[in-house]
């Protein structure tokens, strides 16, 4: 992938998502209603995420006849990056009630901007894997996150990330990293400011959907 290259990037534009992306982003929202957006929102994205899930079928008898009906192939997990990340999980179980979940504990040091790892508990054969997190700023977080999964065991054809807001400076570093990840997000902002938070953005998510700032 070339240094500009945005090719793995999906941006779902529905107008239900962007219109709910924008109740998320204003200050005033409070964390109940931010939390709530961010579970409806994570529906929708779910929704695209999914589309390429495979389908095999199993013999099931309807109340007038058996048929051949289509039924997901292979197991789906999620994998959250705390703390944000749960409320992007919440949505995404409503979604899939089957899935299976793990998680994945970072913060970012507010100093060097670097991943912290303090967690880490995955699901045995987890098939499909959606890493959930809100906010790819740096994309140092996601990378690393992506690294842990793959020291893990899971396959790179089975990993998807899933965000809500991008810079365009993490879509980089993590494309770098893993160029044949897709990224799915409701938004790519404009940059990052200097503190490394996400511009527009929402501030800081873990913070909003906690109630913890
Ligand atoms: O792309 P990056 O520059 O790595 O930043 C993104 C990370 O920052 C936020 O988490 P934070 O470190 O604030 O932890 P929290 O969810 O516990 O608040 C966010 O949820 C991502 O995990
Ligand atoms: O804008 C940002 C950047 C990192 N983490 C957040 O929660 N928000
Ligand atoms: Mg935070």
């Amino acid at each position: 992938m070339s240094e500009h290259d945005f090719s793995s990037l999906h941006v779902v534009t529905h107008p239900l998502l962007q219109h709910k992306l924008s109740l998320m982003r204003d200050r005033k929202t409070p964390p109940i209603l931010f939390r709530q957006l961010l579970r409806e929102i994570s529906l929708l994205l779910g929704y695209e995420v999914t589309r390429d899930l495979p389908l095999t079928t199993e013999r099931i008898e309807t109340p007038l006849v058996e048929m051949e009906a289509p039924v997901l192939a292979c197991p789906l997990s999620i994998v959250s990056i705390l703390r944000a990340g749960l409320g992007m999980a919440e949505g995404l179980q409503q979604l899939i009630p089957s899935a299976r979940e793990g998680h994945i504990g970072l913060y970012r040091d507010p100093e060097t901007k670097k991943p912290h790892e303090y967690f880490l508990k995955l699901p045995e054969n987890p098939g499909r894997v959606l890493l959930v997190d809100p906010m790819l700023a740096t994309g140092g977080s996601a990378a690393h996150a992506v690294d842990v999964l793959l020291r893990n065991g899971i396959a790179r054809e089975d990993l998807r990330l899933v965000t809500l807001v991008c810079a365009p400076e993490g879509v980089q570093v993590f494309a770098k990293a893993h160029p044949d990840v897709p990224i799915y997000t409701a938004a790519l902002d404009e940059k990052l400011n200097e503190k490394a938070y996400i511009l527009p953005g929402l501030g800081d998510a873990g913070d909003r959907l906690f109630g913890t700032l």
